[in-house]
């Protein structure tokens, strides 16, 4: 985990703004009143997949859509290049209705979108720069145009001299790089991402999201993250969508998400990738009640450079407290500093209770975790 600890952290929390509405203008993709419903199948029920789902994605940004297996993320995107329909409502990818297009010109409008999958989806029989020039084959591109293109695209993923090689001769991390190479093919303006990182280790898994970033970066492409990882999202998403049994249970900043988490399901994923912000050593000495000479330990939220830093010594200042700074936890999410200072202050309720209410007077957000002795 990439946590950086410092204590030239923090700026009170202001409150989250939510990511575009569905009806704003510089929508790349807009879901409008989406429900999905499979039918029932050989005795096997109905699947009400996503319901009420209205919302943008913005144009240029980069939004991971999170949720556990079932959620319905794989549905939301496969809604969004038309290979499902919705059973109501619309989805708008850059001004067209997709959900009402067939044939011919669906296929059209799905070249300004590529995909890339968990498990690469290659074609074991094509080398490298064969499976990239697929798409451009297929919309009929002339062959000395889609051999300048196929170059150009092995660059652009870092894989230059892996040309003639075939699938199985590539580590996952290559085969990835020549999934988006493919993906970006007919430059499309919309890149989906469903697990493309899932099947990598932690390194490689690194490295393939810094190229997305960098081709969101120069190409200005739209990359929609299907994960199920909220590291993931950390790490590249600077918008997130929480889908929970088909509905949007939650979205805005990464870093207003992270440090707000309102709804259960959030909360979980972001415990599993922050964790438990105290040392093991010190959360294992806290307990429910005060003792005497003890102290209370206090939680603050913190977001951005400024103000945490100063935070210790303005509280004992005007508290007239002895404030002890027991732990710091800062990581960087969605290009801003969030993170946790844990404080032990006395234990009496009276210095509890001021404490906090200075805290929430000046917004931060926090908590009492217990009392250590
Ligand atoms: N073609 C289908 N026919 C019937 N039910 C389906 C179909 N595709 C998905 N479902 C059901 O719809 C719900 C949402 O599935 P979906 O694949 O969209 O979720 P997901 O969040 O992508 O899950 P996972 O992470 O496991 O891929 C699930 O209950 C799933 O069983």
């Amino acid at each position: 985990m990439n946590v950086h600890q410092s204590l030239a952290i923090g700026q009170p929390i202001a409150p989250p703004e939510a990511i575009s509405s569905a009806t704003e203008p510089d929508a790349m993709v807009r879901f409008e009143g989406i429900s999905k419903t499979y039918p029932a199948y050989r005795g096997k029920p109905g699947v009400n997949a996503l319901k009420n789902i209205d919302f943008a994605i913005p144009r240029g940004s980069i939004t991971g859509v999170i949720g556990r297996s079932g959620a319905g993320k794989s549905s939301l995107v496969r809604l969004i290049n038309g290979l499902e329909k919705p059973t109501t409502g619309r989805v708008i990818v850059d001004g067209r209705d997709i959900s009402a297009l067939a044939g011919r010109e669906l296929r059209l409008a799905q070249r300004s979108i590529g995909m890339i999958f968990q498990h690469f989806n290659l074609l074991s029989s094509r080398t490298a720069a064969d499976n990239i020039a697929l798409p451009l084959e297929i919309a009929g591109w002339a062959k000395a145009d889609i051999k300048a293109r196929v170059t150009e695209l092995l660059a652009l993923v870092g894989i230059a001299d892996k040309h003639d090689r075939y699938p199985s001769e590539l580590s996952g991390g290559q085969k990835q790089r020549v999934g988006i190479a493919r993906a970006l093919a007919t430059r499309p303006s919309v890149l989906l991402s469903d697990e493309a990182t899932s099947a990598l280790d932690p390194q490689t898994t690194r490295a393939i999201l810094d190229l997305l970033a960098n081709i969101n970066r120069e190409l200005g492409v739209t990359i929609v993250l299907i994960t199920h990882e909220m590291s993931v999202v950390r790490q590249l998403a600077k918008e997130v969508v929480v889908l929970d049994a088909g509905h949007v249970v939650e979205r805005g900043h990464v870093a207003d998400i992270f440090t707000h988490p309102k709804h259960p399901i959030t909360q979980s994923f972001l415990a599993e990738v922050i964790g438990d912000s105290l040392p093991v050593s010190l959360a294992s000495r806290i307990v429910a009640e005060p003792s005497a000479g003890g102290q209370a330990v206090i939680r603050v939220q913190v977001r951005g450079a400024g103000a945490g830093d100063t935070l210790v010594a303005r509280l004992a200042r005007e508290l007239g407290l002895d404030v002890a700074l027991l732990s710091a936890r800062i990581d960087e999410i969605g290009g801003q500093h969030v993170g946790a200072l844990t404080l032990g202050i006395p234990g009496s309720e009276d210095a509890v209770t001021r404490t906090l209410a200075w805290l929430s007077q000046h917004q931060f957000a926090a908590e009492r975790l217990g009392y250590v002795a």
